[in-house]
């Protein structure tokens, strides 16, 4: 498994200057790392647009000191830059003010009434935005605040170093806080935790790290609680096994009018390498399961009443999920409860409906009941319900997760654009994989189908929910390469899983 931490606006300002101390290094010669980084990534980006008008608008501390090396930079390399300084304080940062002295042709911009040159920026010029990097520290306001308004309605592709000017990297801004928008955002050595927030969306645009060499050993014994995870693969399956060797699922999904979710999480399961998969079902659809899915084989049980399980081996299983598409009605609710009531030491996935039963203030007395390490899988409403209230940002939601996790010794998946993986030791992992096109009916299912193929293959809980979760991000991808992402549906994301 690969991850990047995510360290805090303290640690990383740490990091800075263990690297400083350790390599031997000005705090200046990192900089120039950094800006020269920038310039390469910016290089093979941007090569064929030599010719365009680049504008770059600096701070006085270290990002417009950065901001003022990149200029330099790219002037050597042919690019025809204006550089604009915005003194909105009486000091620069010495690294800043020595990169100063390094360049020639600058603006000076101090009052609002420098800014008219503004409307001339065209649209397929580039910004690069080096006002405030990881150091702001409070809202932005006076000329800093003004010329960022300006800058945000100009159709120029915008690119911030390091962090968006006027976003906080670790900790919610207020809903009133101006603050750049930039289309990309080329941030250093790490991700931050800002950038993982669907609230900071039009803050952050598509990101990237970029290397600039920063210890690693520092950042090896960094303790966090928050990584992007960049890569996890299967283990390999071994020449001498047979269909036991890889478990049996158990699914517990569909109801009347919602057997597609069902089929959906079944298909999925028995393309994530399961042995063997049983779906349980109402007896209305035993027909359309086996036909649709011939290789599962089917239980069902009276459509009207809840007297479901007692027939049912549950030692035969190695996973169960229950939850897609089985409706929220009385008979439902029985069915999650005796389901859990059997299922304790089992590996369990709960999904869809079965989170919504929880998410009411009978269900919730039913959490308790949860085996220790169940995966619950809830989109941002789904959880709201669970946990009984809302959140007043991204920053308390993630809070909320991770406490939600460590009271009941489960695993959530928060799902979204790089769903939240919460693990019962306070642990938050993000997920790199996926698109937008992955927002469609069906989606969630499959992702189910996945998770509990995993658990029964022998994979830990935590194994399973960050392999599941990765992998369907990658199968969801593969699919918007082959069919774009409005095209994309859910039964593609099982048609393009790879293992
Ligand atoms: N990560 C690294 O190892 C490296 C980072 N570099 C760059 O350095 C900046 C962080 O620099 P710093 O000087 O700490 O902060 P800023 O430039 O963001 O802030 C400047 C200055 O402004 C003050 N300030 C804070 N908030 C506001 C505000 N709202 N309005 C006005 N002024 C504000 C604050 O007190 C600061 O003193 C990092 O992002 C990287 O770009 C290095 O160049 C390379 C290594
Ligand atoms: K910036």
């Amino acid at each position: 498994m690969k991850t990047l931490k995510i360290l805090s606006a303290s640690q990383t300002k740490a990091l800075d200057a263990f690297t400083i101390e350790q390599e031997g290094i000005a705090s200046v010669d990192l900089m120039e790392r950094a800006s020269v980084a920038f310039v390469n990534w910016f290089m093979q980006e941007y090569f064929a647009v030599q010719q365009l008008s680049i504008h770059v608008f600096c701070g006085l501390g270290n990002n417009g000191g950065d901001g003022l090396a990149i200029a330099r930079l790219l002037r050597q390399k042919g690019f025809k830059v204006h550089v604009f300084v915005v003194e909105y304080a009486k000091q620069k940062s010495v690294d800043c003010e020595i990169n100063f002295g390094k360049i020639q042709e600058i603006t000076s911009i101090q009052t609002e009434s420098d800014l008219a040159f503004l409307k001339n920026i065209k649209p397929n010029e580039i910004i690069i935005d080096a006002l405030l990097g990881a150091g702001v520290n409070r809202s932005v306001t006076g000329i800093l605040k003004t010329i960022i308004e300006q800058i945000n309605v100009l159709k120029a592709t915008k690119i911030s170093i390091d962090i968006a000017s006027g976003l906080y990297m670790d900790s919610a801004n207020l809903p009133e806080d101006v603050i750049l928008k930039p289309d990309k955002t080329i941030t250093f050595q790490l991700p931050k935790l800002a950038m993982m927030l669907p609230q900071n969306q039009a803050f952050v645009g598509d990101w990237q790290v970029i290397d600039i060499g920063l210890n690693q050993q520092f950042i090896q014994e960094t303790k966090v609680e928050n990584y992007y995870l960049t890569e996890i693969l299967p283990e390999v399956r071994q020449n001498f096994s047979h269909k036991g060797t890889y478990g049996h699922s158990l699914l517990i999904a569909g109801s009347r009018g919602m057997m597609g979710a069902a089929i959906l999480s079944a298909k999925a399961c028995l393309r994530s390498g399961v042995g063997k998969l049983t779906c349980l079902v109402p007896d209305f659809a035993y027909d359309i399961l086996q036909i649709s899915v011939p290789e599962a084989m089917t239980l069902t049980y009276p459509e009207s009443t809840h007297e479901v399980l007692s027939e049912i081996e549950i030692d035969n299983f190695q996973s169960i999920a229950i939850g897609p598409g089985i409706g929220t009605k009385p008979e439902a609710f029985e069915l999650l409860k005796s389901t859990l009531l059997m299922a304790k030491n089992k590996a369990v996935v709960i999904d869809a409906d079965a989170l919504n039963l929880l998410g009411t203030e009978k269900g919730r007395a039913l959490l308790t009941l949860l085996p220790k390490n169940t995966i619950l899988t809830p989109h941002p409403k789904e959880f709201q319900k669970l946990i009984g209230h809302t959140w007043k940002d991204d920053f308390e939601k993630l809070n909320l997760l991770r406490a939600f996790a460590e009271k009941y010794e489960v695993i959530v998946v928060l799902k979204g654009y790089q769903s939240a993986i919460a693990m019962p030791d306070g642990d938050i992992f993000f997920n790199s994989t996926g698109n937008a096109g992955m927002a469609t009916a069906g989606s969630g299912d499959v992702l189910t189908g996945i998770i509990v193929a995993l658990l029964a293959q022998g994979y830990s809980a935590k194994e399973a929910a960050l392999l599941g979760v990765y992998q369907h991000g990658k199968a969801g991808d593969f699919a918007a390469g082959n069919r774009g992402k409005m095209a994309l549906i859910a039964s593609d994301i099982i048609e393009n899983l790879r293992w």
